[in-house]
């Protein structure tokens, strides 16, 4: 009987595969960092062949010499709604990926804001209409690239997220699908009839043979190519990496909620097999469908927050690696009435503000390297407190326990500073790859690897509690420092000049 699930990870900076025993233990890792491609401010790209490379590399990294026979199925996870177009005479994208974070496609945005459709595509997709989503990243590519709207027509060009291009690869070019929680991160997806959506397609003019087929989230639906990874592996599992990161935190109950703290910061609360509609700007999106079970979630999004850390590393240089930020902030016993909104690429949920841009507030002559650190991590616990508030206004509950995960979520002082923040215990689970760890669960599933929901329950194992502490009226008057710091940076692109 085969003894591992592999777990292929695809994130915005990096590239990861992991082998899973029954356990749910990390039996060998792999992980390789990809270029980051900045062509213009607010525009993100990612080279599709880099994404492949690094992701084949990891594969045989953490495959090492265990016999390909002894993995039993693929999960595959990935960076959302970041758009790959190829063409699928050649296999060849015909342009760099158009990454989640990238504005590039603000402009197609007001248009379709211009035409009236801002309320369609809330009603008939549970997002809003912003840049961050698929549709306009494909769309700007159909419009700009060379002969691309030709060939799109002429039934020559596939679309696809990475999920989707990552299963083109693995299956030498025989399968293009995409699962439901990828698919509802497109803008195209009605999160109702579970299809593409004829009506936007004609309003996006996005012909409908360019887009995959979807597919549940475990069930075995491909299978590898052995002249790729050489042998024949189902690839069983696909989730997007934040609906993945709730599954292995095992959110399968209504009410539970998530937060992962990587390049950006992603809120999720499953809200059972009802889809409704926020009344406080979060997004209604797929957790999961697997056979007729579909669950659904509230996700709030925030564009940056481990990368506020990336950015005093590489940006600023007061720190040489990411885990230096911990020691200097506390340099300092407070943020001395620093505060940082770390709106590089506009505000994600609940502000939706694309023009809004990086500010950092409340400097005096007495601030210090330390403090900028400080104000940087609160911002990430500040952020996620905005979502965790509109989460709590849409379900009238408040909040019991919030459980996290991802690269940052490593950081005590952070932590702690969360838990403080809302008044509510913060639990970290031992695996702090829970992404990777989703997508395996659902890959097991689907090949009787693991029984059943009850069985992964019991896998789930907590490394630390975090229990709210300080003083809770100054507390509440720092996040009313911070919704004021907030305001300060809206509307700076648009603004005066
Ligand atoms: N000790 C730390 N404190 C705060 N942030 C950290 C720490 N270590 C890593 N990070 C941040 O975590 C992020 C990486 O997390 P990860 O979950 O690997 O992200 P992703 O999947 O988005 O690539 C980076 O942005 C990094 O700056
Ligand atoms: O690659 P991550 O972990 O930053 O996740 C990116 C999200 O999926 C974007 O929606």
């Amino acid at each position: 009987m085969a003894q591992y699930i592999l777990a292929l990870d695809q994130g915005t900076t990096s590239s990861r595969s992991i082998l899973f025993d029954r356990d749910a233990k990390i039996v060998s890792t792999a992980q390789e960092e990809f270029r980051q491609i900045l062509p213009t401010p607010g525009n993100v790209e990612h080279d599709p062949n880099d994404i492949w490379t690094s992701q084949l590399n990891t594969v045989k990294g953490a495959i090492g010499k265990v016999d390909l026979a002894q993995i039993a199925a693929i999960g595959i996870t990935n960076q959302r709604e970041t758009t790959v177009v190829w063409d699928k005479r050649t296999g060849e994208p015909i342009h760099h990926a158009i990454v989640w974070q990238s504005r590039v496609s603000s402009y197609i945005c007001d248009r379709l804001r211009s035409e009236g459709l801002e309320d369609t595509i809330r009603q008939k997709t549970g997002l809003v209409l912003d840049a961050y989503f698929s549709a306009t990243k494909l769309m700007h590519l159909l419009e700009t690239v060379d002969g691309a709207r030709e060939a799109a027509e002429q039934g020559h060009l596939l679309f696809g997220t990475i999920d989707c291009y990552l299963v083109w690869k693995l299956t030498g070019g025989k399968r293009h699908v995409t699962d439901f929680s990828n698919a509802s991160r497109t803008m195209m997806l009605n999160y109702e009839t579970l299809d593409w959506d004829d009506e936007l397609l004609a309003a996006y003019h996005i012909p409908r043979g360019m887009l995959p087929e979807i597919v549940d989230c475990s069930g075995k639906f491909a299978e590898t190519d052995p002249a790729v990874i050489g042998h024949a592996i189902p690839i069983a599992g696909m989730a997007g990496d934040q609906q993945a990161a709730s599954f292995g935190q095992t959110c399968f109950d209504q009410g539970m909620v998530k937060n992962t703290y990587g390049t950006g910061a992603f809120a999720l609360m499953n809200i059972g097999d009802k889809p409704v509609l926020s009344t406080n700007n979060l997004l209604t999106t797929v957790g999961w469908k697997i056979g007729d079970q579909v669950s659904y979630a509230l996700e709030g999004s925030i564009f940056i927050a481990g990368a506020v850390v990336q950015w005093l590393r590489d940006g600023l240089g007061i720190i040489e690696s990411s885990c230096e930020v911990e020691p200097l902030a506390e340099t300092v016993s407070d943020n001395g009435g620093a505060y940082f909104v770390p709106a590089f690429v506009g505000l994600g949920a609940p502000y939706w503000d694309p023009n809004a841009r990086g500010t950092i507030i409340g400097i005096s002559r007495g601030t210090t390297a330390g403090h900028i650190a400080r104000a940087a991590l609160e911002a990430m616990a500040f952020q996620t407190r905005d979502l965790i508030e509109a989460m709590q206004r849409d379900s009238g509950v408040p909040l019991q326990v919030l459980q996290v995960d991802g690269g940052a979520s490593v950081n005590n002082a952070l932590m702690q500073f969360q838990t403080d923040l809302l008044g509510t215990t913060v639990r970290r689970p031992k695996i702090s790859e829970t992404t990777a760890l989703g997508a395996a669960f659902l890959a097991g599933l689907a090949v009787g690897f693991w029984e059943s929901q009850d069985e992964l329950r019991k896998l789930w194992n907590l490394d630390r509690e975090f229990t709210p502490q300080g003083d809770r009226e100054s507390i509440d008057r720092m996040y009313t420092k911070w919704l004021e710091a907030v305001k300060r940076s809206q509307n700076w692109e648009g603004g005066a000049s």
